[in-house]
């Protein structure tokens, strides 16, 4: 009784340890295979034990009953069914806890992506890009050895020995006696160590993690360090990062021997005790051969599974590492994010009715998490129905975090968007964006070919609009020049495009999505006076018969608007035209005269 509680006991501190509850739900989703692997394991454990009685009896029946081969002939036969049948349930086991891993990390993966989509841009500039790529990839991927290893091993470590004792001591209480007894000592073992290696697993996926993200940092700034001349500082620091996760690594791998051997001598002692207890009584005739004989072939089986559990423990518990972090970023709360569900107004109310009203600021605070200072403060302006609003104001100035607030990536912490009488938040995110394009400064090419780069602005656009899009940004020759045309592969592995020629493509998808409201944030680096104009150009067509909120860096955008919002420090100090604004000799003639905003 007293063991039965301690090897509870024992096994709840494991169950603390290294099933993360949260795992094991994720694993519901694939509960077919996860059901076939527990299927398999307590299949596994019935054939241990008939392998085990064929096998004794075989034996007893040659050497004690002197049996001939004819005789024992079914027997051998059923014995190497036993065998055949064995291998497929370990094989269908495998295959089975594979079945988990793959969708369970298929799922997770999704759970992650949809979640940063969620979070945003402004949550992701709060994190090192690297780390989220090593979380979202290497820690998903370690989760393969928590459900193809850790779990279907506890599972036949929880049916095997249970098994094994159920057919033992109804043969022998002595021996069954003894198994219970010595099975703890492995769950013990494997706790206390696992205590250990806990603390070092967590700090190798640490160092995992800023190693990924200082790869990543490099390979991405690897321009600027170069024209730095900063490349070897950065192999020193590299070698530093490596050499930290290479330490962490041995220290993983240091206990994981230790714990093998331990685990090894204990359940060789284990097996030993039953031997010389069982060789004992055969030898004063207290026991029975076959019986004696399964005892002792079935004795191993029991502690095996114990000790393979004790060895997966380290597989499992770098998933456990890796699960922390990933349920961490799915528990971030999304007070930024908009739900993308269970809004009050339906998508038929509002498709092309809200953006046919003004969309209005009104009293429109924001904070980011963990600032104390608030970066827009009570921002109060209308942009009517095909108007051109000028955004200017000097560098930090909040132009940026308006512009996300008006794409939804952010939520104003006090005060209200509103479009006509509706409110922004009311209204479901993906109808929101449907009636935005977005311009940046930055234009990002992702990897594909041409035709897909204009694709990601509408999916289902038929070559004609995309050729229709190209020629009014000016895109059209650029892809004639190119001796693969529209199927010309760019971004990542692909050729490059100049920054013009990034920035018409940008153009070209808002022409593509030919949404009503426009946010452009103005190119500023890169292009030459004549690009600059021809650019404008097509800017300027961009804007017809479209509402347009611009960030505005060139003096020409600004005299053309309707109305120019001039951001200080994150209030709103002036509103109006060019000339009125000039006149007033304030906040914007002062920010023309330095040449920020306006030029
Ligand atoms: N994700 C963020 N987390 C915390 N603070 C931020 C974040 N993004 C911007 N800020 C801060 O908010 C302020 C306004 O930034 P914002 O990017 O809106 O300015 P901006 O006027 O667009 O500047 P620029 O013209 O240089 O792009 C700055 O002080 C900036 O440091």
């Amino acid at each position: 009784m007293v063991n039965a509680l301690t090897r509870a006991r024992a096994s709840g501190t494991i169950i603390r340890m290294n099933i993360d509850p949260r795992l094991l739900r994720q694993a519901r989703i694939a509960h077919t295979a996860l059901l076939l692997t527990v299927i398999f394991g307590l299949a596994g454990g019935l054939l241990v034990l008939a392998q085990a009685s064929s096998l004794s009896a075989v034996i007893a029946r040659v050497f004690i009953g002197k049996q001939s081969l004819a005789q024992v002939i079914p027997l051998l036969r059923w014995l190497l069914a036993v065998f055949i049948l064995r291998a497929g349930v370990v094989l269908g086991g495998e295959v089975a806890a594979n079945g988990v891993a793959v969708r369970v990390k298929g799922s997770l993966r999704e759970l992650l992506l949809e979640k940063l989509i969620r979070l945003g841009p402004a949550y992701q500039a709060r994190q090192e890009s690297g780390e989220l790529v090593a979380s979202a990839l290497q820690g998903v991927e370690s989760l393969d050895a928590y459900f193809s290893q850790f779990l279907p091993q506890l599972v036949l470590a929880a049916m095997i020995p249970l098994a094994v004792l159920v057919a033992v001591f109804p043969r022998d209480l002595l021996s069954g006696a003894v198994l219970l007894l010595t099975a703890p000592l492995i769950p013990i073992f494997m706790i206390l160590i696992g205590r250990l290696s806990e603390a070092l697993t967590t700090r190798q996926f640490t160092a995992l993690k800023r190693m990924s993200a200082f790869f990543l940092d490099t390979l991405q700034g690897l321009t600027t360090l170069k024209a730095l001349g900063q490349s070897h500082n950065r192999a020193a620091r590299i070698s530093e990062v490596s050499e930290c996760y290479r330490r962490a690594t041995m220290g993983v791998l240091q206990t994981t021997f230790l714990s093998a051997l331990v685990l090894e001598l204990v359940g060789t002692l284990s097996t030993a005790i039953v031997a010389v207890e069982i060789g004992l009584r055969l030898m004063y005739g207290r026991l029975g051969f076959e019986q004696a004989l399964f005892i002792l072939i079935v004795a191993p089986e029991f502690y095996l599974p114990l000790r393979t559990l004790g060895l997966r423990f380290h597989a499992g518990m770098s998933g456990v590492a890796a699960a922390r972090r990933i349920f961490e970023i799915l528990d971030t709360p999304e007070t930024d994010a908009r739900s993308q569900s269970g809004n009050v107004y339906r998508s038929a109310r509002l498709t092309g009715s809200w953006i046919d009203q003004p969309v209005c600021f009104e009293s429109v605070t924001y904070y980011y998490p963990g600032r104390e200072e608030a970066v827009l403060k009570d921002i109060s302006f209308c942009i009517q129905p095909g108007e051109l609003v000028a955004l200017v104001g000097r560098s930090g100035a909040g132009k940026s975090t308006l512009a996300h607030l008006l794409l939804g990536f952010i939520q104003p912490t006090g005060g209200k968007i509103r479009a006509g009488h509706q409110r922004m938040q009311d209204i479901p995110i993906e109808d929101w964006r449907r009636q935005i394009a977005w311009v940046g400064q930055q234009p990002v090419l992702f990897q594909g070919s041409l035709v897909d780069n204009l694709r990601i602005a509408k999916d289902d656009a038929s070559l004609e609009e995309i050729q229709r899009a190209a020629e009014q940004a000016g895109l059209a020759e650029v892809v004639a020049a190119l001796p693969s045309g529209w199927d010309t592969r760019i971004g990542d592995g692909g050729v490059g495009l100049s920054g013009g020629q990034a920035q018409r493509l940008a153009l070209a998808r808002a022409f593509l999505r030919d949404a009503p409201l426009l946010i452009l944030d103005e190119p500023t680096a890169h292009l030459d006076p004549v690009q600059e104009m021809a650019l404008a150009d097509v800017t300027r067509r961009l804007c017809v018969d479209r509402t347009v909120l611009v960030i505005a860096h060139r003096l020409q955008t600004v005299r053309e608007a309707d109305n120019i919002l001039v951001l200080e420090d994150g209030h709103l100090v002036e509103m109006g035209q060019h000339d009125d604004l000039l006149a007033q000799g304030g906040a914007y003639a002062r920010l023309l005269r330095a040449g920020e905003g306006g030029e």
